[in-house]
């Protein structure tokens, strides 16, 4: 089977109030399509970049309930991200859970945004995000992560056909988010599936704009900038077909690529 129907859900987080938050989750699961298959969050939707409580709220088990809605709705979940907090350090982590209600995968997101004060109270991650989810090679970043090429490139190169990005990204940048995301899926021939959210915090009003664009870079759905679900179908067989039209995998020269500074 390689076709597979997605949801990015678009919603607008409200700052630090995770009951109102997993509400906001449950009802947009409410309104899902009945074929789709595979959902995903938005960046820290249990309580946006309230980061100063992340104590409090790391201590939340946000994950029970969106695994119940997992088994509920029969749907594999990209369950955005949320903090997580490890030998007293706090992480911004994105955990996989399947239809089954397990979680599977964890990412913690290497890039961390100093414009948001991430590096203030949460440590980087250092492991790459691939994974596989119903035998689809897949794999998943976080927001400021897409800036960063290589960092997609090495996980790409692991024949990944699907990158999930998970976003809390400002409208000031919305053109940044969309050439970043074309540029990623035509580079890598892969489909890209983003989800970003909508709404204000005290610093930021965020773009929305999630976005599924297919591996010749064509955007094949895109919202616009309120709160909603954005569905779209998508055919794996399509990535071996552009692949094999332009073969870049193995036009690549890494021989003469630098990528550790010196
Ligand atoms: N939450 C984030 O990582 C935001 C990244 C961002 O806004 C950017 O411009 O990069």
């Amino acid at each position: 089977m390689t076709k597979r129907r997605i949801a990015c859900l678009q919603i607008d987080i409200q700052f630090g109030n995770v009951k109102a938050n997993l509400q906001a989750v449950a009802n947009h699961f409410k309104q899902l399509d009945s074929e789709v298959d595979t959902v995903v969050l938005p960046e820290f939707w249990p309580m946006g970049y309230s980061l100063d409580s992340l104590d409090e709220i790391a201590s939340y088990d946000v994950l029970t309930p969106i695994k119940t809605l997992a088994k509920q709705y029969n749907v594999d979940v990209i369950a955005g991200s949320v903090p997580t907090g490890r030998e007293g350090k706090f992480y911004n982590s994105l955990p996989v859970i399947t239809r089954e209600g397990e979680v599977t995968f964890w990412y913690d997101k290497v890039h961390l945004f100093r414009l948001m004060d991430e590096e203030k109270f949460l440590v980087e991650g250092k492991d790459n995000g691939v994974f596989t989810l119903q035998g689809v090679k897949s794999a998943a970043v976080i927001c400021y992560d897409i800036r960063f090429p290589e960092w997609i490139k090495t996980q790409m190169l692991e024949d990944v056909d699907v990158l999930y990005v998970v976003a809390e990204w400002p409208e000031q940048r919305l053109d940044h988010w969309r050439a970043l995301l074309v540029a990623r899926a035509i580079e890598n021939q892969v489909y890209v599936v983003a989800c970003n959210r909508v709404g204000c915090d005290p610093n930021n009003t965020f773009a929305g704009h999630s976005m599924v664009i297919d591996p010749w870079g064509q955007i094949i759905s895109e919202a616009d900038n309120q709160t909603g679900i954005l569905t779209a179908a998508i055919d794996l067989a399509e990535v071996k077909r552009i692949r094999r039209e332009i073969p870049i995998y193995e036009d690549r020269r890494p021989d003469l690529y630098r990528l550790k500074d010196e």
